[in-house]
């Protein structure tokens, strides 16, 4: 039987890459909706090459700008194409915070999620994981380093016998930049990944190391670890994308050539392994494997990341929030690189988490708060003049 997908985010780099998958076993899925944001033309293209039966686009507005049978628009059309009573597996790839509440619709639904939004696990886990674990739903991991996890601990074992997990980062396009030249560093550089081909906001998290502190996050909620046990180690290669130490000092490791259409596959078709369009690994043509500690100093993101996690509440999504608004405003130009850090360390100093159990709303409020704050931040750096000026970090 055919697999009936849902894909939010079709138009990315994630979504291209899951219709790839989709074009590589057609005997494999049917595609019964797709959601898109802006790109409208790739959109269109898409439906009149996989016939899904409900639609989404981000503004109502660009609706009639769609041919296909039904075309929503906004969470609300999120939310539909997430839980159609067609779709067995919901492909979570859209950017930012949009999917939180169609992933807990879908989830809701009882529909199995392939999730490579990290955002969306790192504002709401909490949530999450409990709705999945009461409807007793699958959350497949699709980020490369928590498909690795996934797969190593696919080994029977028994909890306690899991000392540490590691995640590797590439240390993106400046990981041996002088730390005085890391200031003028260009957007244009930031986007330029040594290894990934990702959307926009991605590359530049890559480069500051705030993906990996969101992945930190991520991995804290969805293999139930205290932040004690996940490291984070460099690898400028990108091959090994995760390993798991058991307490008798075994290490298991996840090694593929990068490249995405891997652990999209792998949550695709899971628990069956498919050949893969990516190129076989030959380790005998590699001629090494490095690794290395982070350096905070260079990436004071991924302790900024880990101490918001660690606080646990609402400050993961005031972290995530102003990350956003700040690589937003370096990509347009406004904002230092070094200055993505200090605003979004600004921000988390501001706020206060609300009392009680957290709750989509306390997300919400949380969420419009850090953006209003990072913009006022920004804002205040540019009237000192030039792009921007904050105080160096203590
Ligand atoms: N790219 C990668 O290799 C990896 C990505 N991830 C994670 O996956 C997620 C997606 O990343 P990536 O594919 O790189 O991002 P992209 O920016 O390439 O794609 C984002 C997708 O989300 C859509 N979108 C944006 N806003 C809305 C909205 N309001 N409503 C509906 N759809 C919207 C975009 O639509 P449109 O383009 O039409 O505007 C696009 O389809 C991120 O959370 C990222 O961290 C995780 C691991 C690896
Ligand atoms: C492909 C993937 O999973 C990305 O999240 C990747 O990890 C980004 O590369 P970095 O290791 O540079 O963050
Ligand atoms: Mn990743």
């Amino acid at each position: 039987m055919k697999t009936r997908l849902a894909v939010l985010g079709s138009t990315g780099s994630i979504g291209r890459q899951t219709l790839e998958v989709v074009d590589a076993y057609p005997d494999h899925f049917d595609v019964v909706a797709l959601a898109a944001g802006h790109n409208i033309v790739l959109l269109q293209q898409q439906i009149d090459r996989y016939r899904p039966q409900i639609v989404s686009v981000a503004r109502d507005e660009d609706r009639a700008l769609v041919q296909a049978r039904t075309v929503l628009a906004g969470e609300d059309g999120l939310i539909a194409a997430a839980t159609a009573p067609e779709v067995d597996l919901v492909v979570v790839a859209t950017s930012g915070h949009q999917a939180i509440r169609p992933t807990l619709a879908a989830i809701a639904a009882g529909k199995t999620i392939a999730l490579a939004n990290k955002e969306t696990v790192v504002c709401a886990g909490e949530l999450i994981v409990a709705e999945a674990r009461r409807r007793g739903v699958q959350i497949r991991p699709i980020d490369s380093e928590h498909s690795g996890i996934w797969q190593c601990l696919s080994v029977p074992h028994r909890r306690e016998e899991l000392a540490r997990v590691t995640l590797t980062a590439s240390g993106g396009p400046f990981r041996d930049t002088p730390l005085s030249r890391l200031e003028q560093v260009t957007a244009a550089e930031a986007l330029a990944h040594p290894v990934w081909k990702m959307g926009s906001k991605i590359t530049v998290d890559s480069a500051t190391l705030m993906n990996k502190g969101l992945e930190v996050i991520e991995a804290h909620w969805l293999f139930d670890l205290p932040f004690e046990q996940i490291d984070v180690l460099i690898h400028p290669q990108s091959i090994v994308h995760a390993l798991v130490t058991f307490r008798d000092g075994s290490v298991l490791a996840q090694l593929a050539c990068p490249d995405m259409r891997l652990p999209i596959q792998y949550a695709l078709v899971y628990p069956e392994r498919l050949p893969a369009a990516c190129q076989p690994l030959d380790l005998g043509a590699v001629s090494r494997l490095e690794f290395a500690p982070p350096d905070l100093e260079r990436f004071p993101a991924l302790q900024l990341a880990r101490e918001a996690g660690q606080a646990g509440s609402t400050y993961p999504t005031v972290l995530s929030s102003a990350d956003e608004v700040a690589v937003a405003a370096f990509l347009r130009g406004e904002l230092r690189f070094t200055d993505i850090a200090r605003v979004v360390r600004d921000v988390l100093e501001r706020h206060q988490a609300p009392g009680g159990p957290l709750t989509l709303e306390h997300i919400a409020e949380a969420d419009g708060w850090a953006r209003a704050e990072a913009r006022r931040r920004i804002q205040q750096a540019r009237f000192v003049g030039g792009a921007s000026r904050l105080p160096r970090q203590r």
